[in-house]
């Protein structure tokens, strides 16, 4: 063994002491931290919080202490660090004198590690990436260099990320704290009040840089963030599932994670739109439809407002009243606040004549009469209380007042209910009702919103749907992550100013991603056939994959026969195919005896999906199945087929009985000339 690695040994040594020490205090906190605390209260968070430290320390020896070290110079570049050396982990680890031993990844200074180059080496003599051994109890293995002041550089040459990026993937997503690229270090750490667009094709990282970015955020800025201060939104349960563990794996467990869907109700929809409703309802005119038949409800006044008060009789005119809601009117306040104004400003002038009388108003006066019959009478009558659902039944009933002149008498046909439900209460609302309510909901009154935002798979996302997001994040930013050839939803975004218009950041900068860590490059070379000129450009860090595509016409037989070889390889496994298909391909694998994922039990290697869910999901070995149906499946079928052939890692087996889609088999035409962004970009 080399000094050096024995060194290292030593040290590694020394660490797992502190850790234990770490854990042996905080145990002894907890069981202390009750009698230290004054009241109740305090000594019940506080002990659930040295409870929840100690378990998390306690599930850290289990994982690598560290991945990387990084030693500065002696030059002014290295600023405080000079001659100074630091390992670099998932958490802080410091022993009993209170020294760190390991330091934050999210520290400042851990930038330099992710960003130093030879030619810029911010101070950084000595890069090391530690390798370990990927069974348990983790070992050391091993470690490799850059001396950054000799002029070594590995870049993605580095043998340690190409192992991170080869390894099988198995159970669901992880972290990649030990190898972040420069590119998207920069994205990471991004300042908290920048919002930013990424757009990047399949498996660039664009899922594991928002969640990375979460995670930075809340530790450069506990405090802010502290409740309810970051929201992950992504499209469907299964992707949640999948990255669920990455926040608390880096310590996170206070991220909101949630589709758009189970943000909106507790209760999933009751209804489906057909998809002429859908698309009407998705459509951003029903922006200003909603706010028109809101405050279509107000109505001039009809009488004064007369209030008996002991001998004087208190009066505001039907002029000034109509002066007020005019005012208000143009105030461009929530509606609930413009309501509560009217009754504030009414008050105010039974109170001025009041005093006129010499008289001095208590504050309860001023609560008995503002909320009193006669003025409560005439706020009822002109700006009355409204609930979302009474309005959207209004509308969903009859549209055609309110959206005269903004639909078409085919648009409003398309929405408008065919049987009406007796009331309000009993109406069932689609997804896309759920939307306009809450869209209903914020003209009335402002949603608490989030600090940060993070949004993944923004280009399938609706200009209403948008408006959600735009709602929540008023006050804050947001991290928007998609792809444009991904898009699949009827109104997927065609480029990103616009669907960061709807978001309500029109001037967010595009930035891109351009290096693959999924996709070998042989089978992104086949799935970028399918959007010729228009699929971004990725150059993939992967030459290993393999692709295989073989026509037969007993596609369940083939099916089985292609999950048995994938077995013999190391690594997780999909059968992906339209929904109808799905159902035989199962069964077959199941009357094969292949143990098959359910809802309820993902242990096994292999899942059957759906393509309509594959989005944002990665697999070491994909067997897409009959191609050509899930193109005709939908209106965009062929982005949906792009999204199934880009979740493969290693490898692909395309299997079908019916011709391929033309564009797979076609000779590749030549692309136009590509600028320096990619084509997605625009
Ligand atoms: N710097 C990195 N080092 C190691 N692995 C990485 C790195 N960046 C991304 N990966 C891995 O590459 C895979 C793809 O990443 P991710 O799912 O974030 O990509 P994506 O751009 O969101 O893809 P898609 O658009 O297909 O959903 C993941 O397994 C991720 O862990």
């Amino acid at each position: 063994m080399s000094h050096e690695l024995a060194d290292e040994l030593a040290y590694l040594a020394e660490a797992r002491r502190a850790l234990a020490w770490m854990l042996a205090h905080a145990r002894m906190r907890v069981s202390t931290g009750d009698q230290v605390a004054g009241d109740r209260y305090t000594a019940e968070r506080l002990g659930r919080m040295l409870k929840s430290h100690a378990k998390e320390l306690a599930e850290e020896p289990d994982s690598p202490l560290y991945f990387g070290r990084l030693r500065f110079g002696d030059g002014d570049d290295a600023g405080e660090h000079r001659n100074q050396s630091y390992y670099l982990g998932r958490r802080r680890v410091t022993d009993a004198d209170g020294r760190a031993l390991v330091i934050d990844w999210r520290a400042p200074v851990s930038a330099r590690f992710y960003r130093a180059t030879a030619r810029d080496p911010r101070g950084v003599t000595g890069r090391r990436r530690f390798g370990w051994s990927t069974r348990h109890p983790v070992q050391l293995t091993g470690y490799e260099d850059e001396r950054l002041d000799h002029g070594e550089e590995l870049g993605t040459a580095s043998r340690l990320l190409a192992a991170e990026i080869e390894r099988p993937r198995v159970g669901p997503m992880r972290d990649i704290v030990a190898t972040i690229q420069p590119d998207q270090d920069e994205l990471v750490r991004a300042d908290l009040d920048r919002s930013l667009c990424v757009q990047g094709g399949p498996g660039t990282g664009k899922t594991a840089v928002g969640l990375h970015r979460a995670a930075y955020l809340l530790y450069a800025h506990r405090r802010r963030l502290s409740r309810n201060g970051v929201l992950v939104v992504g499209p469907n349960p299964a992707f949640l599932h999948y990255i669920a563990a990455v926040l608390p794996a880096l310590g996170e467990v206070d991220v909101r994670q949630r589709t758009l869907d189970t943000l909106l109700s507790q209760t999933p929809p009751t209804a489906t739109d057909t998809a002429d409703a859908a698309r009407v309802k998705h459509d951003v005119r029903m922006a200003a439809i909603l706010r028109r038949a809101l405050y279509a409800n107000l109505e001039p006044p009809t009488g004064e407002v007369l209030v008996p008060d002991g001998s004087y009789r208190l009066r505001v005119s039907v002029h000034a009243l109509a002066r007020e809601l005019a005012a208000i009117e143009a105030e461009d306040v929530p509606y609930g606040v413009g309501r509560e104004r009217l009754r504030a400003r009414i008050v105010a002038m039974l109170q001025r004549q009041l005093e006129w009388h010499g008289e001095t108003p208590t504050k309860r006066w001023l609560d008995r009469i503002g909320r009193g019959r006669p003025v409560t009478a005439v706020l009822d009558r002109m700006w009355p209380k409204i609930r979302p659902e009474e309005l959207l039944t209004a509308l969903l009933t009859d549209p055609t007042t309110a959206a005269d002149g903004v639909l078409t008498a085919d648009e409003q046909r398309a929405i408008r209910w065919p049987r009406p439900p007796r009331s309000f209460r009993s109406a069932k609302w689609t997804s896309a009702d759920h939307v306009l309510l809450d869209e209903i909901a914020g003209l009335i009154e402002h949603p608490a919103g989030f600090r940060h935002i993070v949004v993944d798979e923004a280009q399938d996302l609706s200009p209403m749907q948008c408006r959600v997001l735009a709602r929540r994040s008023e006050h804050g930013s947001l991290t928007v992550l998609g792809d444009l050839a991904q898009g699949t939803t009827p109104w997927a975004a065609t480029t990103w100013p616009e669907q960061m218009a709807h978001l309500g950041r029109p001037d967010a900068v595009v930035e891109a991603l351009t290096t693959g860590f999924r996709v070998p490059a042989t089978v992104l070379n086949l799935a970028n056939r399918l959007l010729p000129g228009t699929a971004p450009l990725t150059r993939s860090l992967r030459t290993d994959g393999a692709l295989r595509i073989r026509h037969d016409d007993d596609l369940a037989g083939a099916t089985v026969a292609a999950v048995h070889a994938a077995l013999q390889h190391a690594g997780s496994i999909a059968v992906i195919a339209t929904d109808a298909r799905l159902a035989t391909l199962s069964e077959a694998l199941r009357a094969a005896g292949v143990e098959v994922n359910t809802a309820d039990d993902d242990r096994h290697r292999v899942t059957a999906l759906p393509a309509t869910l594959a989005k944002g999901l990665e697999f070491d070995h994909v067997i897409a199945v009959e191609p050509d149906e899930i193109v005709r499946a939908e209106p965009r079928g062929l982005n949906r087929l792009y999204v199934v052939l880009t979740r493969a890692v290693t490898r692909l087996d395309v299997l079908h009985s019916r011709p391929l889609p033309a564009l797979l088999t076609e000779p590749v035409r030549e692309a136009p000339p590509r600028t320096g962004q990619p084509a997605g970009c625009s």
